[in-house]
């Protein structure tokens, strides 16, 4: 994956990990400009970058990654920035295994040791975190996140917005709502059909 130059929003801790797979696929560092909509963090060091006021008038027609981990935040200023006409940057780690058959969606994170297997697909601006797995068939909507060592099943659907959390695992062809969180190490074996939150093995909603 080839980056001549990117635009990074988001300055919190996520930014340093979508930093780092930069630096891992040798994108120089004057070739990317980190930016914070909140005024708190305008001015504050991130790795070698100092942190930018978001200003729109200097986004049009460029490449920009949003580098949020929230999925709601995230989905608005991904419309925010669609608004511009930027190109949202899909970013793969080097180190991250994705099927020649997988289908990655624009703007989206793919992170080092993640598995993204044959005929997966992933909508637009997911995070696909650190070793998790979103395997074989897998249909990821916009804006999902599968956390650090996640597990999808096979043909597991994972609806808009909603969180994996940490170490879950999800059984194969379980499909899962919009604004669904499933908590850390949780285990689900069945579908959810209510936006709520997901936690224990087997996985019920709290
Ligand atoms: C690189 C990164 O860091 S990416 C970030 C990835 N993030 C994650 O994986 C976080 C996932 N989030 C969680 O697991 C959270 O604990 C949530 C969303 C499930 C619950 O969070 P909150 O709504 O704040 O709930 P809260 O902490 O008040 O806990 C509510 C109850 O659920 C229990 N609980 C919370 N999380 C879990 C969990 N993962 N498994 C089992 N029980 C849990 C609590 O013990 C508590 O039980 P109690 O009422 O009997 O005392």
């Amino acid at each position: 994956m080839h980056i001549e130059s990117i635009r990074l929003v988001g300055s919190g801790g996520h930014a340093l990990v979508v930093l780092d797979s930069l630096a891992a696929l040798g994108v120089p560092t004057e070739a990317i400009a980190v930016f914070d909509q909140n005024d708190a963090r305008v001015g504050h060091q991130i790795g070698e970058h100092k942190v930018q006021a978001f200003d729109p008038a200097n986004f049009s027609g460029r490449a920009v990654h949003i580098c949020i981990g929230d999925n709601k935040a995230r989905e608005r200023v991904s419309s925010e920035i669609a608004k511009l006409g930027c190109n949202l940057q899909t970013i793969i780690h080097p180190r991250a295994i994705v099927s020649a058959r997988a289908v990655i969606g624009e703007g989206t994170f793919v992170a080092a040791g993640a598995i993204v297997s044959a005929q997966a697909v992933t909508g637009k601006s997911c995070i696909i975190n650190h070793a998790s797995v979103v395997d074989h068939e897998c249909i990821l909507s916009d804006f999902v996140h599968i956390a650090p060592g996640a597990t999808l099943g096979g043909a597991v659907s994972v609806g808009h917005r909603s969180l994996i959390g940490a170490g879950a695992n999800i059984l194969p062809r379980v499909a899962i709502a919009p604004d669904v969180t499933i908590g850390a190490g949780a285990v689900l074996i069945k579908n959810v059909t209510e936006s709520a939150v997901y936690v224990g093995v087997p996985a019920k909603k709290v």
